[in-house]
This record gives structure tokens, C-alpha cells and sequence, in this order.
């Protein structure tokens, strides 16, 4: 089976969550949706900190809960992260870690911490307690803390909502570094679309308690009507492999299937995966290949959908060939050059973002 499912029903007076989901057993889901829309209370479902009457769980063929089973907390293999980093103030780093592995038995640890310390990159403030730590070093020790006890599922729950833009910036290369090393799932709650567009592989996206959707990050980016966005700010995510650089312009291309983009030139090597995003604003549409134009990301592409957008603005999927974009125009426009699906025009990218 090799994957997490996770089935629950659950109330609160006023709020009932109701959930099926599965996931893969290896990269990052993210849990994304509105305040209250009940992302921690599946996380504590799924940690045993809540027991909903009706619930299924099982991580990779073991059962954490059905009708009959119910593993405690203690029981179950996994590390939690919050929003705070919860670390025990009056210990040092290196017992606040310890203490993470004194509640497994030696026989059960997989995961050796030294490799976590090496890979958080926290070696060098071993002997310091919590208060003499930045916001970003104390959020690093957490996760660490939460490896070092081997899991088979890591649960961070907006582990960067409480930092500053500097720390946050300062911690996202080590969540990418667990994510191409770690052999395990992890669920991420966050309600920032950036971070997600960065670090996940798959997403589930909660609506008052509901799954509203579930499937590939790249697939739910670029669907206009699940609003992930706000105002203007959607943008499909493409992965593209690294086709050439071009020194004399310092520019790199990507390629991916339906086409190619050009970027500034990126330390990256030819043959390497990438992922950019490019903006719906971004994107405009033109009916015959433009030239005289500064722009050069054009690219032919097939009118899929048109979803209205406020009063003045629509959203257009664009089908490249294999390779959705978004493009966030005005209804007039979409009226004057007479789009409709299946028409084929060419889209004029302005800019595009490397994300990793
Ligand atoms: N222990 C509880 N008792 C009663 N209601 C609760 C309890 N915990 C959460 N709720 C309610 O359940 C709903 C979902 O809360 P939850 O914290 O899961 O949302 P969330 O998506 O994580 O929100 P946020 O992004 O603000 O953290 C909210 O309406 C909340 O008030």
C-alpha cells in the first residue's frame, strides 16, 4: 500500500470536519485552507491528540486507528512541530534533543542524530538554552528534536507562521533540505501559498472542514476555481529541467514539456530539475506570434478554460502542450479577441521565478 490514509469525522460544537484523504508515503503534502478550516485539528487527529468517533488511520500499512484500535500518542511513530518551537527553556539544545530520543527505545532508532544536527545545521549551538536563540535557530532545533526520534510521519504545523520574513528565509532551505533527503511523509500545514509553492509535492486543500481538493501541487495550481490565491497573486508552478545557459546574455533556459523559457542565468547545471512559477499577471494573450516585442518568453498555446474574476478580470487556463499557465487578463480583452476554449493564441510571459 505504501501510502498514509486517513479517514475522520469529527465535531466541535460548531464545526464538524469531515475528511478522506491519501497521500503519498514519501515528500511533502501540504495542508492548505483558511483560518479555522480545520488544518490542526486534522493534524491532531492524526497525531492522537484528538480520537474522533469515527476515524481510520494508516501510515504505510500499520493501523494507528480503526473501529477497534486506537495507539496513544506515545505509541505512534511520529514527530510534531509547532508553530512555537515548545522547547524546554531551562535545558540546553543538546537535552532538549536527548530528550526527544529518551522516549524511544534504542531498538527503534533509525534516524542518527548527528546526521539530523548536520543536516538542520545546528552543530554549533549545542550548548545554548532556547532563550539564546533566534526565532529561525529555535524552529530548527524543533525539527530537529522531532527526527531524532526516528519517525515514520513528521507533522509541522505553520512551523514558520511565527517568524519574520528574514527567519523564514533563513529556515526554507532546511525544509528543503529534509524534503530531498527524508525517506518519509510529511504533512504541512501552512496558509501561505508561497511556502507551499516551494516545498510541496502534493496538496490537500481544506474548506470549512471539507477537502475542497487533493492531488498533485502542480495539477491544484493551476486550477482557477479553488482561489488559492488572493486578488491577483495566482500562478501556475512548472517543472522544468535546466537546458542550457547562455553566458554572453546571462540567461538559463528550462524546458518542459510544451515548450522552453528563458530566465535569468541561475547556478544551476544542465540536466537539473527546477521548479518556477509564473505569475497569471504575468501572462498576456495575443492571437498572432508577436515580434518587435521586448519580450522573450512567447509561446504558442490552446485556450482550456476562462473563469470570470471580479467584475473586470478573467483568469484563462492556457494549455501549452502538456503544460498549464494561467493568464489574468480583463473580461474586455477576452471579449475583443474573441477567446474561447480551444482557440489557439500565444502567450507572452513577462516574468518567471525560480522556486527550487
Ligand atoms: N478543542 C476545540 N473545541 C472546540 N472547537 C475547536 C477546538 N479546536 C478547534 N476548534 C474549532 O474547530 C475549527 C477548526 O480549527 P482549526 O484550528 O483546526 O483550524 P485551522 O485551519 O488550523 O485554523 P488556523 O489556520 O487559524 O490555525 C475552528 O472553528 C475552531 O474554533
Amino acid at each position: 500500500m505504501n501510502e498514509l490514509a486517513a479517514r475522520f469525522r469529527h465535531d466541535y460544537p460548531g464545526f464538524g470536519l469531515d475528511v478522506d484523504l491519501r497521500l503519498p508515503a514519501r515528500g511533502v503534502s501540504a495542508i492548505f485552507g483558511p483560518s479555522g478550516s480545520g488544518k490542526t485539528t486534522l493534524l491532531r487527529l492524526i497525531a492522537g491528540l484528538e480520537r474522533a468517533a469515527d476515524g481510520y488511520l494508516a501510515v504505510d500499512d500499520g493501523v494507528w486507528q480503526d473501529a477497534q484500535t486506537f495507539l496513544p500518542t506515545h505509541a505512534r511513530p511520529l514527530g510534531y512541530v509547532f508553530q512555537d518551537a515548545r522547547l524546554f527553556p531551562h535545558l540546553d539544545v543538546r537535552r532538549n534533543l536527548d530528550y526527544g530520543l529518551s522516549r524511544i527505545p534504542a531498538s527503534s532508532r533509525k534516524v542518527a542524530l548527528d546526521d539530523v544536527i548536520g543536516l538542520l545545521g545546528i552543530g554549533h549551538l549545542m550548548e545554548r538554552k532556547p532563550d539564546r536563540l533566534s526565532g529561525g535557530e529555535r524552529q530548527r532545533v524543533a525539527i530537529a528534536r522531532a527526527l531524532g526520534v526516528s519517525p515514520r510521519l513528521l507533522l509541522l504545523d505553520e512551523p514558520l507562521a511565527a517568524l519574520d520574513q528574514a527567519r523564514k528565509q533563513e529556515v526554507l532551505p532546511y525544509l528543503e533540505r529534509l524534503h530531498d533527503t527524508l525517506d518519509i511523509p510529511v504533512l504541512y500545514v501552512s496558509h501561505a501559498i508561497d511556502e507551499v509553492a516551494r516545498l510541496a509535492d502534493h496538496m490537500v486543500v481544506l474548506d470549512a472542514g471539507r477537502v475542497a481538493a487533493q492531488g498533485s501541487i502542480i495539477e491544484l495550481m493551476a486550477r482557477t476555481d479553488l482561489r488559492l490565491s488572493r486578488d491577483d497573486a495566482e500562478g501556475a508552478l512548472i517543472e522544468a529541467g535546466v537546458a542550457a545557459h547562455d553566458e554572453s546574455y546571462q540567461l538559463t533556459t528550462v524546458e518542459f514539456p510544451g515548450g522552453r523559457l528563458s530566465l535569468p542565468r541561475q547556478a544551476r547545471d544542465v540536466g537539473q530539475r527546477v521548479r518556477v512559477r509564473v505569475l497569471a499577471r504575468d501572462v498576456s494573450i495575443t492571437l498572432a506570434a508577436q515580434t518587435g516585442t521586448s519580450i522573450i518568453n512567447i509561446l504558442p498555446a490552446r485556450v482550456a478554460d476562462i473563469t470570470p474574476a471580479g467584475a473586470s478580470q478573467c483568469v484563462v487556463s492556457l494549455d501549452l502542450g502538456g503544460t498549464t499557465i494561467l493568464a489574468r487578463i480583463t473580461r474586455k480583452s477576452v471579449d475583443a479577441l474573441g477567446l474561447r476554449p480551444g482557440l489557439d493564441v500565444h502567450a507572452q510571459i513577462k516574468g518567471v521565478a525560480l522556486l527550487k
